[in-house]
């Protein structure tokens, strides 16, 4: 199965969930985690799910699915993860017929997306998909990986990319540039100004500076 891979920009999307059991709260928490703007419709809701609306993080409605729900606000995603595949599957046609991006939970002819597994740190995500094939698999790599990954990362990368945003207001865009990021890439990078990737950033600089704007004629 040919998928497309991309990383979503979800802040103050919003999004649907049906269902608020087991599989509901863990696709809530991954939307929550890319900020977006999650309201659930279930009759019943586990704890955290509950905490959650109360503290006013995500939109409750308790109450079963019913027709119509999809489009009483403009969603740009919809998950379904109810117990009852009949409304997963009435959630989806209700999501394909108005053109919203649909998972219904485990349920892979329902779906036009799948959620993958993620090893995170910070900025730093690694998505695993098997594509349904081995779901086993995806989790075992994520496991094999979590534990390979330094677990400050994330703050690594966090300086690394503050680095890269000076560099790239010092030198123009340019082979020299890029063969220095390249390099910076595999150093030690930390916050202090005295950094010695930093200083050599600043010594690249000055044989690769930024070209003076041509006079006004
Ligand atoms: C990655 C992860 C993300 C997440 O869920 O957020 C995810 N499943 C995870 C775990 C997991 N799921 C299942 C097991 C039992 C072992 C096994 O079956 O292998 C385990 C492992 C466990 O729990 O031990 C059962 C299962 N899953 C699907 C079916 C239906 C079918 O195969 O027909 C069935 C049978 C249900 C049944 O028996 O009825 C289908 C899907 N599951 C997907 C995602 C999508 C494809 C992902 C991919 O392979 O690329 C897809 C297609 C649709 C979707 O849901 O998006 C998460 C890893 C979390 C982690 O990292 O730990
Ligand atoms: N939990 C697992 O590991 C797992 C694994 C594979 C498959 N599944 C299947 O995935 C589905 C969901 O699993 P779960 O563990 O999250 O179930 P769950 O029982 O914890 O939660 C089901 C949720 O669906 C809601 N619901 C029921 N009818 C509804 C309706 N008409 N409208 C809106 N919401 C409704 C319930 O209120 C509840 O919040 C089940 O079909 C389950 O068999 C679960």
């Amino acid at each position: 199965m040919d998928l497309f891979p991309i990383f979503l920009k979800l802040t103050g999307r919003r999004c649907l969930v049906i269902g608020a059991g087991n599989l509901a709260e863990s696709k809530i928490e991954s939307l929550r985690a890319a900020n977006a703007n999650v309201t659930v419709i279930a009759p019943d809701a586990r704890p955290r799910i509950l905490d959650l609306a109360v503290g006013g993080d995500i939109t409750l409605h308790q109450r079963p699915y019913e027709p119509g729900d999809l489009t009483t606000q403009k969603y740009f995603l919809v998950v379904t993860a109810t117990n009852v595949p009949a409304v997963n599957r009435a959630v989806y046609q209700e999501a394909i017929a108005n053109e919203i991006m649909v998972n219904a939970v485990d349920d892979p002819p329902f779906c036009d997306f799948y959620f993958p597994s993620v090893v995170r740190r910070g900025d730093l995500q690694i998505a695993i998909s098997t594509a349904g094939s081995s779901p086993a698999l995806a989790q075992r790599l994520r496991k094999e990986i979590n534990a390979q990954l330094p677990l400050d990362a994330g703050d690594w990368l966090t300086d690394l990319g503050n680095l890269r945003r000076e560099v790239t207001q010092m030198e123009p865009l340019n082979e020299e540039r890029k063969l220095l990021l390249h390099q910076l890439a595999q150093r030690e990078v930390c916050g202090f100004d005295q950094c010695p990737s930093r200083v050599l950033a600043r010594e690249h600089a000055k044989t690769n500076p930024i070209p003076e704007p041509e006079p006004a004629s």
